[in-house]
């Protein structure tokens, strides 16, 4: 099927918007290329200090002859989705030896637990660790003693962070290696009611203990459809995983023979060979385009409107917040997955998962097939999937019929005829609402607002029964420059009773909120933040605001509010405690929530 013209002219705005920041790039990942392999640039001293712990590694190092690996890795003991990654590197070490190849741990990076840290301080450095990954793969890259670089990361933040840094040495070929999800726990609509019946006083803290316990029960990435899984789902649709790779449960032999077979193929697309496939030549606008066609369709994360923007800019790609609208336009939802549906990502997968999706969108010529990835040129091979032959991995052609049609309908019969996220615009600037997991009945709310600076200010509101009428709950002062823009998430199951009992309830704000966030209507991402003087630092109780997917505005009715004087609050509360003294460069330095709240890009 011949691509479809609007993607086609979506593709050639942002190929034009970014002509002259994109051939910069290229030129300078161009002529790092030509240079030769990385080693070669370094003298006696330095490689004696690299190989030296490199036991019979050393001598086919120091011969430069072999292709080396440079492990670059997220592992920690905090997220459930990255403990699996704790014994991937001695694996990959093994199977590059294999592959009569090297590999090193070229360094580790930071992640944070966004589970762990809602609803804390602690979210407040969550958003800024994304730029605090990239400098952190940048000081392990840097030693400059690489081939090709496999990437081990996949919860919220860490994978935009890696992607940022393959993109600034984009020259090196590089592989995203996941460890797949967790297997089905407590279901997470069950999750969500147990907290619920928790927020109203109907049951006690060991009932809730023992739900979370029971959906969060081991390793693997949790299993809704958040962040983390918006981003496994960018690695194929942008061609940075092998085929299929996303959605295999940890500690499983397909999943080792996919993490030997990812660390075989980096092997094979080194500047050493015939293969050279540097991340700079997958990364282009065109990939980034099949990204935003995969988040509209499956209904993905908030999160990545931010992180999309930052990551494309390393590759000299502007995107644009109106690029997510232009695509969600057309592109079908395809896919109800929790919390666009009571199905996680297992159910998902089983159901025919990303090859089905990426099948049927390359059918309907929603995708560009033309591309070069990580297992070769075009898309098509992203429609197949790993079985296991023996030792070895064989990959087949995924399904073409959903195995389960209230998981996943093909393009021409979908759950909605346009993606699962919109942006809103209006006298309170800009912002973006996840549409996908809202009521239709609840896309436009209309109602007085309710004025907060925390995330606790609203629990005690609610607490003393003040939100129990339509309202839209106004939580200001979260924007990146005023607290790192956390995500306010610990909100959805107070706001979700509000809800429940029959209240026009909707939530605006200059902060952030969960992948897994769904059933409010909630603008959020609202920028100018309050901070930067938007019109949201100027509201007060009572003023009408009208909430508005359906039309995509956002705007306060109420006259005057724009000739109000304009007080801050006292915000030095958030700039120590928890670390967050040391980020205070990157609250004095991050930009616009619409132009990816970034610091280093
Ligand atoms: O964007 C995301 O997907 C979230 O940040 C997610 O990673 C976070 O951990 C949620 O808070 C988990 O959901 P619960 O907090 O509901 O357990
Ligand atoms: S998905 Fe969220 S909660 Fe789960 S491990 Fe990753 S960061 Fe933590």
């Amino acid at each position: 099927m011949p691509l479809d013209t609007r993607i086609e002219e979506i593709t050639d705005r942002i190929r034009e918007r970014s002509r002259e920041t994109r051939e910069a790039y290229l030129a300078r990942m161009r002529a790092q290329a030509q240079q030769g392999p990385r080693r070669a640039h370094l003298d006696c001293g330095n490689q004696a200090h690299a190989y030296a712990a490199m036991g019979d590694a050393k001598d086919d190092l120091a011969a430069d002859r072999a292709p080396n690996i440079g492990i670059v890795t997220a592992y920690n003991d905090m997220l459930s989705a990255h403990q699996p990654f704790k014994d991937f590197p001695d694996r990959i070490k093994i199977a590059a030896r294999a592959a009569g190849a090297t590999a090193q741990v070229a360094g580790g990076v930071p992640a944070m637990c966004d589970g762990v840290t809602q609803g804390q301080q602690g979210m407040e450095l969550s958003l800024f660790s994304r730029d605090v990954i990239a400098l952190a793969a940048g000081v392990a890259l840097s030693h400059n003693t690489f081939d090709a670089a496999l990437y081990l990361g996949i919860c919220d933040k860490i994978v935009p962070g890696l992607v940022i840094a393959a993109a600034t040495f984009g020259y090196l070929p590089g592989i995203f290696v996941p460890a797949g999800p967790m297997t089905s726990g407590l279901p997470n609509e069950e999750k969500a009611r147990v907290r619920r019946e928790f927020a109203e006083g109907k049951i006690g803290r060991d009932e809730l203990m023992a739900a979370e316990m029971a959906s969060y029960h081991g390793p693997g990435t949790c299993t809704f459809y958040g962040t983390a899984n918006s981003n496994q789902m960018l690695m194929e649709f942008m061609g940075l995983h092998l085929p299929g790779a996303s959605f295999v449960n940890p500690n499983t032999p397909l999943r080792d023979a996919l993490t030997d077979a990812a660390t075989l193929r980096a092997t094979e697309i080194t500047g050493l060979g015939n293969a050279y496939t540097p991340v700079c030549d997958v990364l282009d606008e065109r990939a980034y385009v099949n990204g935003l066609v995969g988040l509209m369709a499956t209904g993905g994360s908030t999160n990545l409107v931010l992180h999309l923007i930052a990551m494309a800019r390393a590759s000299g790609v502007q995107l644009t917040c109106g690029d997510f609208d232009a695509v969600s336009d057309v592109t079908p939802l395809m896919a109800r997955v929790y919390p666009n549906g009571l199905a996680d990502v297992n159910h998902f997968h089983a159901a025919g998962g990303l090859p089905y999706m990426i099948g049927h969108l390359l059918d309907a010529g929603l995708l560009h097939e033309d591309v070069q990835t990580v297992a070769g040129q075009g898309l098509s091979a992203y429609a197949t999937e790993p079985r296991l032959a023996g030792d070895r991995i064989e990959w087949v052609a995924g399904p073409r019929e959903s195995q389960n049609d209230r998981i996943l309908k093909p393009p021409h019969e979908p759950f909605d005829g346009h993606g699962g996220l919109k942006q809103v615009r209006g006298n309170l600037g800009l912002g973006v609402m996840k549409i996908s997991a809202v009521a239709e009945d609840f896309h436009t709310i209309e109602a007085p607002a309710r004025v907060f600076h925390s995330q606790d200010a609203v629990k005690e509101a609610f607490r003393a029964g003040e939100l129990d009428r339509d309202c839209v709950v106004v939580v200001r002062y979260q924007g990146p420059r005023a607290n790192g823009m956390p995500e306010l998430h610990a909100l959805t199951p107070l706001l979700s009773v509000l809800l429940q009992r029959g209240h026009r309830v909707a939530l605006v704000t200059d902060g952030r909120m969960s992948g897994a966030s769904g059933k409010v209507p909630a603008a959020i991402h609202v920028a100018p933040e309050a901070l930067d003087g938007g019109l949201i630092a100027r509201l007060r109780d009572g003023d009408v605001l009208r909430v508005d997917a359906a039309n995509g505005t956002l705007d306060v009715l109420t006259d005057g509010v724009a000739e109000r004087e304009l007080t801050h609050p006292d915000l030095s509360a958030n700039e120590t405690g928890l670390g967050r003294e040391l980020f205070a460069l990157f609250r004095n330095s991050a930009g616009p929530a619409d132009r990816g709240a970034g610091v280093v890009i």
